[in-house]
């Protein structure tokens, strides 16, 4: 018997090791998981590289997940010297975009988004890295423990990089310790709501709430994001036939103008002084999704001339659509706030293109399809919410072509101003330093909407840009240095990094 075990014990030895190895490395994704490119020191090259120095024709090194050159065509011999190259000819290297505005549901309401789906759809989509908003998801994330929650719903879920905005609700905005906790858990600001949210653990707040938000922020020098707009007593709509549920222009009847411009009128009284040397210095009022380019857009102006520390972004479904077009019923289009006429869509692409618009984000905001009622048609009651996380860029520059949008612009609204917003300096452009975080496309190719497209968001019927075309096609996504996405593919492990502030 003894004879035996001192047979067999190399091979138990063997056999233990091999189980040691195989365990480890099963516990944590190899490189080439996370990659669909088995390098992690190579070159992109291309005619067209978009940096903050403008347009070049040339290269961009990356090493282990970061710029770490950029070297223009005419000092480039490229030569099998240099390591890999990846030659992209015409197509555009751009910066990956930032989606400050993205609600992926998870944990809780996976079912109507979910972070797999979501950051898979990202990176087909050319984004690199999305802030998740704190509320459709279940629990709302308002404190530490549901921040924990996120985090872990997150974790090798996620194909992108994602960051987490928290919420500010009456039930934490006087509690300063508890805001405090949140935000040294790695929040990267907060985001309340000026009117009813349409999710019951995520109430509104007011001025005062608001306030003390902002004296909490101003500490830590992070963002407040506010949904403005304050319900304004309106006259009672009649069922009848100029006001019928499936009408659009009844739904836009019931939320006009006036409720953003109340909002931010209330919200600019709170951020006045928050300019450099003012007495709130250090507090920031992001406005998110303006619809109004009216007397709120006038007011917002106002305040940036007086000094505050003001951004506001809108999305492209307010740049792509005007409520003119929407038909009877189709409650796709169905958003707060609502999407307005033309000549609004119009003056607000004049905003953004002027600077008064800072940015854009999706509003990402998905349901299940059941909620969209779809087959009923009402607008009152339907889910209100636009699903676009994949279509953003394509959005963006289709509907731009009319106003001259450059490279540059897309480069400055999606990701160099929103990287600023988050307070990522280590994202937003091609420079060296920076992460790898880019992609590439063909601004001139077309394509259709339909379901021969691979389609990643997780309910593709209920997105109002179904059944269109556009152009702008997608080949490749990095982030830091991963080769995350590539013309229907992803890579096979879900290898973002959770984005917490420091
Ligand atoms: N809860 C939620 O996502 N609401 C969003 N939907 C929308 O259309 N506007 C919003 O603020
Ligand atoms: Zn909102
Ligand atoms: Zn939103």
């Amino acid at each position: 018997m003894d004879h035996f075990l001192w047979r067999i014990l190399p091979l138990l030895a063997l056999l233990s090791s091999f189980l040691y190895f195989y365990f480890q490395n099963s516990s944590k994704f190899s490189h080439s998981d996370c990659s669909l490119l088995p390098y992690n020191h190579y070159w992109i090259t291309s005619k067209s590289i978009v940096t903050p120095r403008g347009v070049i024709s040339g290269a961009v090194e990356v090493k282990e997940g970061n710029i770490v050159s950029i070297v223009k065509e005419e000092d480039w011999q490229g030569n099998s010297k240099r390591g890999h190259i990846i030659d992209y000819g015409e197509a555009v290297v751009m910066p990956g975009l930032i989606d400050v505005h993205a609600h992926l549901d998870d944990p809780g309401r996976a079912e109507w988004e979910g972070f797999p789906s979501g950051t898979k759809a990202a990176a087909a989509g050319g984004i690199t890295m999305l802030i998740d908003m704190p509320l459709n998801n279940f629990p709302s994330t308002v404190s530490v423990e549901t921040l924990r929650l996120k985090l872990e719903a997150a974790e090798k879920n996620i194909y992108v990089d994602v960051g987490f905005w928290g919420g500010l609700v009456p039930e934490n905005a006087f509690n300063a310790s508890s805001l405090e906790a949140l935000l040294s858990a790695g929040v990267l600001g907060l985001k309340s709501f000026m009117c009813p949210s349409g999710i019951n653990d995520f109430p509104m707040t007011n001025a005062s709430h608001i306030k003390e938000g902002l004296s909490v922020l101003a500490k830590f020098r992070r963002p407040l994001l506010v949904h403005a707009e304050i319900q304004q007593d309106s006259e009672n709509y009649l069922e009848d036939d100029a006001n019928d549920p499936r009408h659009y222009s009844t739904y836009l009847k019931t939320r006009p103008p006036s409720w953003e411009e109340a909002a931010i009128r209330e919200l600019l009284t709170l951020s006045k002084d928050t300019g450099i040397g003012g007495s709130a210095e250090g507090a920031h009022l992001h406005i998110v999704h303006l619809s109004d380019s009216g007397s709120s857009l006038q007011l917002l102006k106002q305040a940036k001339r007086s000094g505050d520390s003001v951004t506001v972004e809108t999305c492209p479904h307010y740049l792509a659509f005007s409520a003119e077009e929407i038909e009877d019923g189709d409650t796709r289009f169905k958003c707060a706030p609502p999407i307005r006429n033309a000549a609004n869509r119009e003056a607000l692409w004049k905003a953004l293109l002027e600077g008064d618009i800072d940015m854009l984000s999706s509003d990402h905001s998905p349901t299940m399809p059941e909620l969209k009622l779809l087959n009923e048609g009402n607008f009152l009651k339907a889910w209100g919410g636009i699903s676009s996380l994949q279509f953003v860029l394509p959005v963006t520059w289709s509907y731009g072509q009319k106003y001259g949008v450059t490279l540059e612009q897309l480069a400055l609204w999606w990701s160099e101003r929103p990287a600023k917003l988050v307070g990522k300096d280590s994202k937003g452009a091609i420079e060296v330093g920076k992460h790898a975080d880019i992609f590439v496309w063909e601004p001139n190719t077309d394509f259709d909407l339909n379901d021969d497209l691979p389609i990643y968001i997780k309910h593709p019927s209920i997105s109002a840009y179904m059944g269109t075309k556009l152009s702008g096609k997608v080949l490749t996504t990095f982030v830091r240095g991963n080769l995350v996405y590539k013309e229907g593919k992803h890579a096979s492990a879900a290898c973002g990094s959770l984005i917490l502030a420091k």
